[in-house]
């Protein structure tokens, strides 16, 4: 079976993505891998909110989502964001296909948290809707929306979606694509980035809050992934070409604890 990566890309990243990130995307596939594009677009939600003259609110880096917020997000993330990666993979000769977790109930969700209106968390992923997309060679490129039971919407933290979609199709990585060179840690002296790490670890720094605001989704996805068959995730910044040699990796590279890593002989 063909291995599957998994990509996310952050909406801070969008405007400021290196320029080979596409063709870096067009490479894996014609080296094999099966890629899953998955996006945000969280600074276009609030800029557009603000625009009609609604402030952002967030609480542990979710946003608060009314109706109104519920259909900005919709907008922007189903409509403008994802058309736009699907137009850039085009332009490289990639056979790409926009979606949000609604259109073939790609992302089944249900209420997160009453506080917080219509942000849903994950529960199931339509597995065999994504499979036929990749068999077909082509890109799927996600957008962080779901469907609950009576057809209501969710708006769904984008790195969620991508970890929930790497844990259903058995993704070998899930990249995250953001902002920052990945998990910074403060010391006493310095403030210093976290290369390498295991989910307990990120825990820890969790509870230290050294990790705070929008990487705490972002961690907590990515420690999910881990327990869940992903090899390793990147948390890396899109400023700059994916780091595929080892020798030149820059980010957070973040792995199994050691006696949960499945060796194969
Ligand atoms: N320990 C940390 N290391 C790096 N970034 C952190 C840390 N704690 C909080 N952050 C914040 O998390 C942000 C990344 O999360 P977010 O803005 O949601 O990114 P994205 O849009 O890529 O999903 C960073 O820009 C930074 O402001
Ligand atoms: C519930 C929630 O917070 N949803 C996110 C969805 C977009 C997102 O995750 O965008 P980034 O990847 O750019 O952060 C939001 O409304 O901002």
């Amino acid at each position: 079976m063909t291995q599957k990566i998994v990509i996310k890309l952050g909406g801070n990243i969008l405007k400021n993505l290196h320029p080979d990130f596409f063709a870096q995307c067009a490479q894996l596939k014609e080296q094999g891998f099966s890629i899953i594009i998955v996006h945000g677009g969280g600074s276009m939600i609030s800029d557009w909110a603000q625009k009609i003259g609604k402030d952002a609110q967030f609480m542990n880096g979710y946003r608060v989502t009314d109706q109104e917020m519920l259909t900005i997000a919709e907008m922007v993330l189903a409509g403008t964001v994802n058309k736009q990666i699907v137009s850039k993979l085009a332009s490289i000769g990639l056979t790409a296909i926009g979606l949000s977790g609604i259109d073939l109930k790609l992302i089944e969700a249900k209420q997160q948290n009453t506080q917080l209106g219509y942000v849903g968390e994950v529960t199931k992923v339509n597995i065999s809707a994504l499979h036929t997309i990749l068999e077909q060679g082509w890109v799927p490129v996600v957008a962080s929306l779901g469907v609950g039971t009576n057809e209501s919407h969710y708006n769904i933290n984008a790195d969620e979606v991508a970890s929930a979609i790497a844990q259903a199709l058995n993704a070998s990585h899930l990249i995250m694509v953001s902002d920052v060179d990945g998990i910074y840690i403060k010391t006493s002296s310095e403030r210093k980035m976290l290369h390498k790490a295991t989910p307990s670890l990120v825990e820890y720094y969790i509870q230290t809050g050294e990790i705070s605001g929008g990487m705490i989704p972002k961690a907590r996805s990515s420690i999910k992934a881990l327990q869940h068959a992903v090899q390793e995730v990147w948390i890396v910044n899109g400023t700059k070409p994916l780091p595929f040699d080892e020798e030149l990796f820059v980010g957070t590279r973040l792995h199994q604890e050691v006696s949960d890593r499945v060796t194969l002989s």
